[in-house]
């Protein structure tokens, strides 16, 4: 039997306290089905949340999956808001899209980009975004954080998930390429002194930065 510590009790419940509806619950279904693995839905809450309180109109998400984390970025973002999201498997953008459908997005809110992220995010306008969420390869977060704080205009947010990359970051002995990757990433962003971050423990970590 495993037995939680107070501090796993914890996590477990706040973890528990958000509920998903059936839209999402079938993007989440799709997501399993594509093995594209979604946020939890505690994350996908603070998405919603940070784009709310942003009163969010451009979101880069970076990892579309099947569009679970997009639906959660959409919920919260402006009704005139549009969604520009990277992925570099047509497959799963093509789930998205029905995810997007069956949750009767308009069309014009989301701008569905196939390709590698490293070759697309050097094309988007400097501060030109209020938010930007990575969902994708650890390995290249120093990248991510490079060319997503060139995008926020003042003011705007950028979010990691798999800041914690499945608690690897916090044990010394770990020294994979991703786990390495992922702490230099987290440096960068505690050195940049335009910047006011936190690193929120849900999901496998969400490493937030706001712009000054
Ligand atoms: C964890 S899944 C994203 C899940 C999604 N955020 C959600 O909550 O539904 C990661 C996604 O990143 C994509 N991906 C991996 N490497 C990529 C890259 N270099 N550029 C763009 N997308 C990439 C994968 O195809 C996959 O769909």
């Amino acid at each position: 039997m495993c037995v939680q510590t107070n501090a796993e009790r914890i996590l477990t419940h706040a973890e528990g306290a958000v509920r998903e509806d059936e839209a999402l619950g079938a993007a989440r279904e799709r997501a399993d089905d594509l093995g594209a693995e979604p946020v939890p839905p505690a994350v996908g809450a603070a998405l919603a949340l940070f784009a709310r309180m942003l009163d969010a109109k451009t979101v880069v998400e970076v990892g579309t999956g099947a569009g679970v984390s997009s639906l959660w970025l959409l919920r919260g973002m402006r009704e005139d808001g549009v969604l520009t999201t990277i992925d570099s498997e047509p497959e799963h953008q093509r789930a998205a899209k029905l995810s997007f459908r069956t949750n009767d997005i308009a069309p014009a809110r989301t701008r569905l980009i196939n390709g590698r992220a490293l070759d697309v995010l050097p094309r988007l306008a400097d501060g030109a975004y209020d938010l930007v969420f990575v969902d994708s390869a650890p390995v290249d977060h120093p990248h991510y954080v490079r060319e997503g704080v060139r995008l926020l205009r003042p003011g705007g947010a950028i979010v990691l998930h798999n800041a914690l990359h499945g608690g690897r970051v916090v044990d010394p002995s770990q020294r994979d390429a991703a786990t390495v990757a992922v702490r230099e990433a987290a440096k960068a962003l505690a050195e940049d002194d335009k910047l006011i971050r936190v690193l929120l423990p849900i999901g496998d970590g969400l490493l937030c930065a706001s712009k000054l």
